[in-house]
């Protein structure tokens, strides 16, 4: 006889969430699950509904209609309100402001959460010294927030986070006040205490470079409306709209406008690619990425003649950004590459487009 384990319920479950203030949807109709241990990367421009998407996980607001649930446990629904309160379901939540208390030293911050859960003295005092250690930051212990700097401050507030152990772990923005060289330290630090705690975690911010090197499963946000849901892999070689297309990757790729033309597909007066990837339509939209893209005349390849606008040396190449008329390109070149802005170059398509989209932006070449 076979028998067959019951598969554990996703870690979070959000089914047909819904929140409205007054006459507008922030978050519509989103449907995402993800198992234990995940990190979840919500992305968007500014305005897509992601804070309140997490704020409703959180428990700080309640769903309109639809559902959350946390390992198979309903906390918030349209019907039920928030059923478990933000102290109730094993979840924390570290902000963009870090939220410390002013008048309590770093130590006092990080027994808040412990004194509130009723952790015995002893037990809390050992704890405070593991996060402080795991954290690096044993010794501020005895500092005010006031006197350890803004990275500082981060640390401290994620070790109050995490210090209770929550299963479920929530980041607002958290390294949007940091300078650049901190960031990149910080995100490294917060995917290190990911793997260490196994805690899910969802992560906002509208970085798209953060969601890629970060995420074990990304939710790109449009207009309240998860656009796409995917590994950061899958989401950059099958982006389903141009949406997400342009809003993912680095350099970011680019799509041209084109006609069919007889046989080809042209872009002004120029032929890109045959038309029979275009299936019925006449106009669509065709994506090139970068690396697609060359600068300088190569024989037999289509070419564009654009105006130079920036170069930016990256790992030996050069990212070339040129104009034609209001469209800007991005292209390669081959080492180190200059020209003045305004100046003529040639943009040659070494290569077939990497995917083709309605003049809508839904992608019909899959
Ligand atoms: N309490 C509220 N009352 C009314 N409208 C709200 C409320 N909270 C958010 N909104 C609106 O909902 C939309 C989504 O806001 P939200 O803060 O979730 O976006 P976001 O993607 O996190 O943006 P940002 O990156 O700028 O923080 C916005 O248009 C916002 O004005």
């Amino acid at each position: 006889m076979t028998t067959h384990a019951a598969a554990a319920p996703d870690a979070i479950q959000i089914r047909q969430l819904v929140k409205r203030f007054g006459d507008f949807t922030a978050v519509r109709n989103v449907d995402i699950s993800v198992p234990a241990g995940s990190f979840l990367v919500l992305v968007g421009p500014s305005g897509c509904g992601k804070s309140t998407l997490l704020r409703m996980l959180a428990g700080l607001e309640a769903p309109t209609s639809g559902s959350i649930a946390f390992g198979g446990r309903t906390i918030s629904s349209g019907e039920g309100g928030v059923i478990a309160d933000a102290g109730a379901r094993d979840a924390g939540l570290v902000f963009q402001s870090y939220a410390l208390w002013p008048h309590m030293t770093v130590a006092g911050n990080i027994a808040w959460p412990l004194k509130v859960a009723r952790w015995p003295k002893e037990k809390r005092e050992q704890r405070i010294d593991e996060v402080l250690a795991f954290l690096g930051i044993g010794a501020l212990r005895e500092r005010y927030p006031a006197e350890i700097s803004g990275g500082q401050q981060q640390r401290v507030a994620i070790a109050r986070t995490i210090a209770p152990k929550p299963s479920i772990l929530l980041f607002d923005e958290p390294l949007s006040n940091l300078d650049a060289k901190l960031r990149i330290e910080m995100r490294s630090e917060l995917m290190r205490i990911h793997r260490a705690t196994g805690a899910t975690s969802v992560y906002v911010t509208h970085d798209q470079v953060e969601a890629m090197t970060m995420a074990t499963h990304v939710a790109v946000l449009n207009n309240g409306r998860v656009e796409q849901f995917g590994s950061p892999i899958d989401l950059l070689r099958h982006p389903r709209t141009t949406f997400v297309a342009s809003f993912l990757g680095t350099p970011p790729a680019n799509l041209l406008p084109v006609k069919r033309n007889a046989d080809m597909l042209t872009f002004g007066d120029v032929p890109l690619a045959p038309a029979g990837i275009a299936g019925a339509q006449t106009e669509v939209q065709l994506l090139y990425r970068a690396q697609d893209i060359a600068v300088g005349a190569l024989n037999g390849k289509p070419k564009l003649v654009a105006k130079f606008a920036e170069a930016a040396p990256i790992a030996g190449q050069t990212m070339v950004t040129a104009m034609v008329g209001d469209l800007r390109i991005t292209a390669m070149a081959d080492g180190y590459f200059t020209a003045s802005p305004g100046e003529t170059v040639d943009l040659t398509f070494i290569r077939t487009p990497d995917a083709v989209f309605t003049a809508a932006g839904e992608r019909i070449d899959q």
